[in-house]
């Protein structure tokens, strides 16, 4: 049906009912995460920073404030993908942005330090993008990141199409353009779910779609479609990046689709295809 699910990368615990969602799809919505699922985990033998740490890494910090983000990720990390605490232990000890308010970054320096980043998308992206665009399939990307530098990576690609819609964590700038505080609600790993969407035409948006494919690469991403109306199949297929031993068996029992240490968008291109041209 789909060659690329014969990849070495990929595992399925319920081939059957794969195949059966898969059959199933019809008028797609496409919810991905942003860090680690569209953009990519390893780059040249060392880890693809992720929107944060883009800002954190830049020349725009000060070396206190470096070493301060540094052993925040330090602290923070661990807990995020450790497979022995649950989602309630983990959620109240997520972070907050309030280190990056300090730190006198400008609106006019994003494109500049996206540019001078190491921010990466997966290898395939540029017919992920279009294929959506192409098939007017809307493609949500619900991120814990900072929805500016993320927004800016998918411009540098050139493949932010008039389909794609983002919800995250946005900066707030002085009426002279220096960062002054984070708006809304802070989104973290954890808390991704309607309890942050209200007022952002998420819903809305997504209301005449029967059939979600979920792209993700934490346990928190799997709540990400939670609330979208008139739902009838969701295949879930989850990105296993990190402590791949460890995380196996709760990520197979989790996602349909697990595709480990897989750099690339193949098996979700070889999938849209396939139901793109059946449809
Ligand atoms: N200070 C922080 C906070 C979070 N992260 C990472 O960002 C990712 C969240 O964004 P998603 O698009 O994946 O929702 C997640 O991988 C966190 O580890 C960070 O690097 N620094
Ligand atoms: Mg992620």
């Amino acid at each position: 049906m789909v060659p690329e699910l014969a990849k070495a990368t990929v595992r399925i615990r319920q081939p059957e009912r794969v195949r059966e969602i898969i059959q199933a799809l019809r008028e797609q919505g496409v919810i991905s995460d942003f860090d680690m699922t569209l953009s990519r985990f390893g780059c040249n033998g060392r880890r693809c920073p992720t929107s944060h740490n883009i800002l954190d890494t830049s020349r725009v910090i000060s070396e206190d404030g470096k070493k301060k983000l540094k052993d925040l990720l330090h602290y923070y990390y661990p807990i995020e993908i450790d497979p022995n605490r649950t989602l309630e232990e983990k959620r109240p000890l997520m972070l907050c942005h309030c280190c990056l308010s300090h730190q006198k970054i400008h609106k006019s320096d994003i494109a500049q330090i996206v540019r001078e980043s190491e921010a990466m998308l997966r290898d395939g992206f540029k017919e992920f993008f279009d294929q959506l665009h192409k098939n007017n399939v809307p493609l949500f990307i619900f991120s814990a990141g900072v929805g500016d530098i993320l927004e800016e990576i998918i411009r540098q690609a050139n493949v932010f199409y008039s389909n794609v819609n983002v919800v995250s964590n946005y900066m707030g700038f002085s009426d002279d353009g220096v960062l002054t505080h984070f708006k809304g609600p802070l989104i973290h790993t954890y808390n991704k779910n309607n309890t942050v969407l209200q007022g952002t035409g998420y819903f809305q948006q997504l209301s005449t779609r029967t059939s979600i494919i979920l792209l993700g690469d934490s346990m928190g991403d799997l709540t990400m479609a939670d609330g979208v109306p008139r739902v009838e199949n969701i295949l879930k297929i989850g990105f296993l990046n990190d402590k791949v031993e460890e995380r196996r068996r709760k990520y197979l029992d989790s996602y349909d689709i697990v595709l480990e240490s897989d750099e690339t968008l193949e098996v979700v291109n070889g999938i849209l295809r396939y139901i793109l041209a059946e449809t």
